[in-house]
């Protein structure tokens, strides 16, 4: 671990974690990613922006003391998750002067979590500062992005926000700032839509609280350094506006291609119809590219087999994430074969009681789909077009 200057007195601390393939035990990392701490030293005080992630505690300890750095009296937990509080008790050891700022309910979480103990905390409110001399940390309340206790800081004397979580890429890269811009917004997105998508609104009352602050960085805890804010602030304008975009998302999975026809089929017409389409096997489902395929969905149409009574498993699981990450999406339906029982759309419907869709009369289809089952899905992919036409998606 390099310490890299970002600004004049401020210099990230990141651990950068090639190899690591799961993130909570859910979230697959195509990119690796980096864990990010920030050092600011003002005139007369020092302070640490969050720590990282416990396996990497004993390379960041090794970090801090070879920067020669003598004191730090202010550790900011932004966030209580351990990946940005799991190495405060080594800091602690290191610096006993340090105090950990934050707000009640992450200082609730670090006590619930690590062993820090209560006298060892200032708690701040929206709005609070403190001085670092020639530096000021002023603390704002984002709370849901993406746990209860999410706080930003800003230092605006060097016009630069550190985000922690929020605004954050699971990438690991050797560039500090996000200079591949391509590159950083598809990982981004994956980040957004796994993370944030969840807690869609407050997402977008943080994005105007941020985006409301003079600003030359913002530095989150994942990823690199936005030295254009304004990239990673309208891509998020963007992904929690409510108007979603023509598109529809199939999640399916086939035993016996029954359904797999019923697929092909269905996304022909759409195309014909001049709609976006991606279709998603669900056997081996990476939730990242499910997740950021909905993004701006405007349709998911689910389509399985009867297996058990229900829809297969991989299907369930992908009703389960839908129904809980916070789509857009105003329009759903449910496709599938059967063998001697049809009732699949009220079941998969049953699961989906977030979503918040309309849905449109189903196809189902016992066996093989034949013309009757194609004239259906020709009725389906006019209904979806004509909801697009009628209702207020974006083009
Ligand atoms: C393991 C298994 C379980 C099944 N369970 C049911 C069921 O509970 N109810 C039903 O109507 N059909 C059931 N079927 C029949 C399938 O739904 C039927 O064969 C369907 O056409 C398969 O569609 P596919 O070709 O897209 O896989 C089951 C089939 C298999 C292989």
């Amino acid at each position: 671990m390099i310490p890299q200057k970002v600004t004049d007195g401020i210099h990230s601390f990141r651990a950068i974690d090639w190899d690591r393939e799961l993130f909570d035990e859910l979230v697959p990392l195509p990119e690796g990613t980096t864990y990010n701490a920030y050092l600011i030293k003002g005139s007369e005080k020092t302070a640490l922006i969050d720590t990282i992630y416990p396996p990497k505690t004993a390379e960041f300890i090794a970090a801090i003391k070879k920067s020669g750095v003598e004191r730090i009296d202010y550790i900011v937990a932004n966030h209580a998750e351990q990946d940005h509080s799991g190495s405060i008790p080594a800091i602690l050891e290191l610096f006993p002067e340090a105090k950990v700022v934050t707000n009640a309910k992450c200082k609730r979480f670090i006590m619930d979590t690590l062993p820090v103990d209560r006298d060892a905390f200032i708690t701040v409110g929206d709005g609070h500062t403190l001085s670092l001399g020639n530096k000021t940390l002023q603390f704002l309340m984002t709370p849901w992005v993406h746990w209860p206790d999410t706080m930003c800081t800003y230092v605006p004397e060097s016009r630069i926000a550190f985000t922690c979580d929020f605004l954050g890429a699971h990438l690991a890269t050797t560039d500090l700032y996000a200079d591949d811009e391509a590159r950083v917004e598809t990982a981004a997105k994956r980040y957004y839509a796994e993370i944030m998508m969840p807690y869609r609104a407050f997402s977008k009352e943080a994005v105007d609280k941020v985006g409301a602050l003079a600003l030359d960085f913002i530095a989150p805890s994942h990823g690199p350094v936005y030295a254009r804010p304004p990239f990673i602030l309208d891509l998020y304008r963007s992904w929690t506006s409510d108007a979603p975009k023509p598109f529809v998302v199939i999640p399916y999975v086939s035993m016996y291609e029954s359904t797999a026809q019923m697929v092909a089929y269905l996304t022909d017409r759409l195309i014909e119809r001049g709609i976006g389409v991606k279709p998603i096997n669900v056997v081996d489902l990476d939730t990242g590219e499910f997740a950021m395929s909905l993004v701006e969905a405007s349709t998911v149409v689910f389509a399985s087999p009867t297996v058990l009574s229900g829809p297969h498993p991989g299907v369930a699981y992908a009703a389960l994430l839908a129904n809980v990450l916070g789509l857009k999406a105003k329009y759903a339906a449910v496709i599938g074969s059967f063998g001697w029982e049809g009732n699949l759309p009220e079941i998969v419907q049953s699961m989906l009681p977030k979503l918040g869709a309309t849905f449109f009369e189903p196809v189902m289809v016992k066996g093989l789909p034949r013309e009757a089952a194609f004239a259906e899905l020709d009725r389906l992919a006019d209904d979806i077009a004509a909801a697009h036409a009628a209702a207020p998606v974006a083009a």
